[in-house]
């Protein structure tokens, strides 16, 4: 096996160059990561695992059950064990992204989790969270603005995203899109390279990946693991899970952790994991993979010939053994390595952000841009609302006051419209960004209000050209009031309607995080502020009334009729003249009181995003 080791350094060796700027060059800190009999509990309660606890039913579930090792400088930490046994937890937990009812001790160079240590951190999710979009060399470059210091200059931060494409192997592929399931990108293998590059740009001390070899073939699979190496061997410390490696990626890793149902099995040396198996009383009926082996255990399955075993009776003998065998000497090495290491390696301390809250909203702005450049421009979203505009103008063709009716009715259908519109497509926006902002929040790229404002003003003008565009063709073709004033008037009633849905949609699409769930709601709430307009019902019963009140309708129809009528304006009822503020669906609302109406909307304009703003908070957060 050692010479297995030396075979597999000399090849790949030879592989990658350790030049100064290269990706695989020394890190400048070195971290040394020990965890310490490490619990991890859930409330199945909570979680709603369990519909009833009538019968005293324990609420609690262990997840992870006493975890104990240790990971040096130079290191690579393979964690294996059936779906289930904790693997991803027990990552997420090291990686300092878990929180709740976590016990035992995580330390990074005898220090707690820290924000500094983020900084050095490097994390790898299972799945590959990056924008679809966008090419392998803008997705790096964009990363390399956002999570590079400002002692570099922006150019050199280009340039180091470039060579990490060519370090990673990725120049065939660096111009093409990132692609996604339903978009033909880039392959998968070539995908998670993208995601350790955007690790790597920070050059972190510690890598976290979560099975970065799944769904790959084992070429592909190997070439990540070699890369992973190298990375390693530039005195990164690198933990990951892995499902089930071949024999060959299984000799490459430094360290092993077998895991099942959230106890450990065994911790140390790969080159060892079968004597120490064998010495407890399992070893393969044939040659096999070792990994083969080792799932087949931590399953209760000790070899292929005894699957009659009892398969709990196997796995607690196996934790026993592990008790016994490994947990006293594996404590006790941890503890007297702290002796030696203790503030020799320290991390010196850093600014909290690399880069200003300007430049940040900048760089996420053109990334934004570029993104979603097909959507902002959506021939179909542009077609819909130019048919309807022109479909409008000729139904309501050169309508006067006279016909106060069919006006006023246009005048709501101005706020329905507008109201519905926007608060759809503003829905979509954060439960779509989820996973992409927790990804970046959590290793600490950018500050809240930098994405939110960038997100939101992203998508301003073409949510204000588009409603623009409706209004000038409808107006002019309903023969609405001919006068520049009452159409500017108009026009800002209706960009300030659509602003403040917006607001509505992205709070709601930000509380529920659920399209679903969050279109139904949009859905009923915009209903019911539609019914409280003050169009469809006049004689709304005392009890509910309020409801006009937070109504968007509303306070818009309010300011669209007083655009277009004076209090004292007369309209042609049959044979006689009539005030138009008696006209029932305008003497309801009333002429008046028309800048309470732009205060209540400025109002919800701005209290909607910040309850927006609020729901994005804990995003990136760990749980409490
Ligand atoms: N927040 C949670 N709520 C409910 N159950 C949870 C939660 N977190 C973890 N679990 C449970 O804990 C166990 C371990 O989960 P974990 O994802 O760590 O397993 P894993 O070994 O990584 O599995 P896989 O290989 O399938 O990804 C599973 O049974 C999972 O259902």
């Amino acid at each position: 096996m050692e010479s297995q080791m030396a075979d597999i350094e000399a090849q790949f060796s030879s592989e990658h160059s350790s030049s100064p700027t290269s990706v695989f060059k020394k890190v400048d800190r070195a971290v040394i990561l020990k965890f310490q009999e490490v619990v991890y509990t859930i409330d199945t309660k909570k979680q709603g695992c369990l519909k009833k606890n009538s019968n005293n039913i324990p609420t609690e579930k262990q997840i992870l059950k006493g975890v104990t090792g240790m990971v040096l400088p130079g290191e690579m930490l393979a964690m294996l064990g059936p779906s289930g046994s904790g693997k991803t937890t027990l990552l997420t937990a090291i990686g300092g992204r878990l929180g709740g009812k976590l016990g035992g001790s995580i330390t990074y160079n005898s220090k707690p989790f820290s924000s500094v240590m983020k900084r050095n951190t490097g994390f790898v999710t299972q799945d590959d969270v990056l924008y679809p979009h966008l090419t392998v060399t803008e997705t790096l470059i964009f990363t390399a603005l956002l999570r590079l210091p400002n002692s570099l200059t922006t150019q050199q931060k280009i340039t180091h995203a470039e060579e990490i494409i060519n370090q990673l192997g990725l120049t065939r592929c660096k111009n093409s899109i990132v692609g996604s399931p339903s978009l033909r990108g880039v392959s998968g293998g070539e995908r998670k390279r993208v995601s350790i590059g955007q690790e790597m740009l920070i050059n972190p001390s510690l890598l976290f990946l979560d099975e970065p070899t799944s769904g790959l073939d084992s070429t592909t699979a190997q070439r990540i693991v070699s890369t992973l190496w190298d990375l390693a061997r530039g005195g990164r410390t690198i933990v990951m899970t892995i499902h089930q490696p071949s024999s060959r990626l299984f000799y490459m890793f430094h360290k092993v952790l077998l895991l099942s149902e959230g106890n450990p099995l065994f911790f140390g040396k790969g080159s060892e994991v079968m004597s120490y198996f064998d010495s407890v009383g399992f070893s393969p009926s044939v040659a096999m993979n070792p990994s083969d082996f080792l799932l087949d255990l931590a399953n209760g399955i000790p070899s292929d010939d005894s699957s009659q075993d009892d398969q709990s009776a196997v796995k607690r003998k196996l934790v026993l053994a592990y008790k016994s065998n490994l947990s006293d000497s594996l404590k006790a090495e941890t503890l007297e390595y702290e002796d030696k290491v203790n503030d020799v390696l320290d991390l010196k301390k850093s600014e909290r952000w690399t880069t200003t809250w300007f430049q940040q909203f900048t760089i996420l702005l053109r990334r934004d841009l570029k993104e979603r450049r097909h959507e902002s421009f959506d021939g179909l979203k542009i077609a819909q609302v130019v048919i309807i505009s022109f479909l409008c103008g000729l139904l309501w063709w050169q309508s006067n006051a006279a016909h106060i009716q069919d006006q006023s009715g246009l005048l709501f259908f101005y706020t329905g419209f507008w109201g519905f519109f926007p608060l759809f497509q503003a829905i979509f926006t954060f439960p779509q960004e989820r996973d992409m902002l927790a990804k970046e929040r959590s290793s600490g790229m950018y500050r809240l209000s930098s994405y939110f404002f960038s997100r939101s003003i992203g998508d301003l003008p073409m949510e204000l050209v588009l409603p623009t565009f409706f209004l000038v063709v409808t107006y002019w073709m309903a023969g609405l009031k001919p006068n520049l004033g009452s159409f500017l008037y108009a026009l800002s009633a209706l960009l300030l309607n659509v602003l403040v849905s917006q607001g509505l949609g992205l709070a709601l699409g930000g509380l529920v995080m659920d399209l679903k769930k969050a279109t139904i709601l949009g859905s009923v709430i915009m209903l019911t502020f539609s019914l409280a307009g003050g169009y469809y019902v006049q004689n709304v019963p005392v009890f509910i009334s309020w409801i006009k009140y937070i109504s968007i309708s509303l306070y818009t129809y309010k300011l669209l009729i007083g655009s277009q009528y004076e209090q004292d304006q007369t309209y042609r009822c049959g044979n006689q003249t009539c005030l138009v503020a008696d006209f029932p669906a305008i003497k309801n609302i009333g002429l008046d009181g028309q800048l309470n109406s732009f205060v209540a909307l400025a109002i919800m304009l701005i209290f909607y995003r910040v309850v927006a703003y609020v729901a994005l908070m804990r995003i990136g957060v760990p749980k409490k």
